[in-house]
């Protein structure tokens, strides 16, 4: 797998991720609890894992949403703070400004210093250059989610986290939405993807990281995770038996 971006005069390369031994306390739990990673090289990661095992949180803290209460991220030697305007966030519920569809990513654009022309393309490509006018408080949830995914591209970065971005999608939306993030992986940025469909993370890795009580319990290639999984807790998962 390749590296994006790493020129001589650009900022520093954003991988490889190591993060070691995370800690993250809320109300008196460690709701993380001394997790350790590395990301690196090109593709798409899914995050799974069972309710409550701490994806969420894992992807704000990456993010440089949320501080740890100890522990170590490092993007590149950087810590997140400082590479969080490279990433993007797409969140389960889409959070939109209560304007036109088209002002939504002008306003990523003019935020960023973008040329505002490309506000049209980028509404073609997530299927929405017929809504362009409307207010985006009307658009359908699939819609909405597709609008939410273009102004995430619209800062152009180079890794983007979705978190559950099809949770509540019909099967049409949740295809455009992958195909939407399948062609972003394949021009080169970075995903990192929750999901709880196993088919969806079937159909979108090239790895998964398998969270179980803050940890992380697997990571593997997805074609040795899913014919192979080597923990209990993976394959329990994977063949629908409750863990908790
Ligand atoms: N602000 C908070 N205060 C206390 N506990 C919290 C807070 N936010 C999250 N938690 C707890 O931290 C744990 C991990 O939460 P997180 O949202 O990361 O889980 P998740 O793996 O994304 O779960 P799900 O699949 O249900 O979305 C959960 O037990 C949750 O209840």
């Amino acid at each position: 797998m390749s590296e994006r971006r790493t020129t001589s005069s650009g900022p520093p390369a954003l991988l490889p991720l190591k993060v070691r031994d995370l800690v993250l306390r809320l109300g008196g739990a460690a709701v993380l609890d001394g997790l350790s990673m590395d990301l690196q090289g090109a593709g798409c990661t899914v995050i799974m894992g069972p309710n409550g095992a701490g994806k969420s949180l894992l992807l704000k803290l990456l993010h440089g949403l949320i501080a740890p209460t100890s522990g170590h991220i490092r993007w590149g030697g950087q810590p997140p703070g400082a590479v969080t305007a490279r990433q993007a966030m797409v969140f389960q519920k889409p959070v939109l400004l209560r304007r036109s569809v088209a002002a939504n990513i002008d306003f990523v654009l003019k935020a960023r210093g973008k040329d505002r022309a490309c506000g049209a393309g980028l509404l073609d490509h997530v299927g929405l250059a017929h809504k362009t006018d409307q207010p985006a408080r009307l658009l359908s949830g699939g819609e909405a989610q597709r609008l939410a995914l273009a102004r995430a591209l619209a800062t152009d970065p180079e890794l983007m986290f979705l978190d559950e971005p099809t949770a509540s999608l019909d099967p049409a939306s949740v295809l455009a939405i992958e195909r939407i993030v399948a062609q972003a992986r394949d021009d080169g940025m970075r995903i990192v993807f929750v999901t709880h469909d196993v088919w969806q993370a079937r159909r979108i890795a090239d790895e998964v990281v398998f969270l179980h009580r803050g940890r992380v319990e697997e990571h593997a290639r997805a074609t040795d995770f899913f014919p192979e999984p080597r923990s209990a807790v993976a394959r329990d998962y994977l063949n629908g038996r409750i863990v908790l």
